[in-house]
């Protein structure tokens, strides 16, 4: 689950049962969580929770700030990053691929030989993720050789459906367990406990 802003939303998820949350270090978001709120939350959850740091085309000198003060398990890289850049920080990375009707999903993979798995996410133009809109699962081939981790306008009501058509090794969400209206919106509780209950289903 991705996106968490506060202790009480990051507890809420793990409450709802999940394996891994994710931080957005990335400032234009609405999800963006500054060092010392994210450490805050790191060190208020349980242990065997996978924390997940993303990023977007984060400067070196921000990635390092973050990692110094963080305790993070894994990174996500959301934007145009190289494998070489997500691997000069020696530590266990998935790389987002943003998907639209003609894209070669098993070559942008290629490129990413260093990546423990591969987030698979809707392509919007101008907005590198957290768009909320689903994209066409058909579009995945099935000889990727490596965990695919499937985002993209996932919900409680559609999760089953994903999971049943495409197998992935995980299921990332952030619109879809929210409500509230713009600047109030944040992780519904009952979304998200929805949303796990379906996946477990
Ligand atoms: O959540 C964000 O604000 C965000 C910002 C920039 C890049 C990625 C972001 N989130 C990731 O986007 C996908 C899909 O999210 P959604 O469920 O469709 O809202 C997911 O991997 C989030 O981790």
């Amino acid at each position: 689950m991705c996106g968490v802003t506060s202790i009480e939303e990051a507890l809420q998820a793990v409450e709802a049962g999940v394996d891994a949350l994710g931080l957005v270090f990335y400032p234009p978001s609405k999800r963006f969580v500054s060092v010392e709120k994210a450490s805050e939350i790191a060190f208020a959850l349980p242990p065997f929770i996978t924390l997940v740091g993303l990023f977007v085309d984060a400067d070196e000198a921000a990635i390092q700030t973050v990692l110094d003060r963080v305790p993070l398990d894994l990174l996500q890289f959301h934007g145009n990053e190289t494998d070489q850049e997500c691997e000069r920080w020696r530590r266990k990375y998935i790389k987002a691929l943003r998907v639209r009707p003609g894209t070669s999903i098993e070559e942008c993979a290629a490129a990413y030989p260093g990546a423990c798995g591969l987030l698979l996410d809707s392509y919007r133009k101008g907005v590198p993720g957290g768009t909320g809109e689903a994209f066409d699962w058909q579009l995945i081939p099935d000889n990727l050789d490596k965990p695919i981790i499937l985002a993209g306008g996932l919900n409680p009501e559609n999760v089953s459906q994903a999971i049943e058509q495409v197998a992935p090794y995980a299921v990332d969400v952030s619109s879809g367990v929210e409500s509230g209206v713009e600047n109030e919106r944040g992780k519904d509780p009952e979304k998200m406990k929805a949303f796990v209950e379906a996946v477990k289903q």
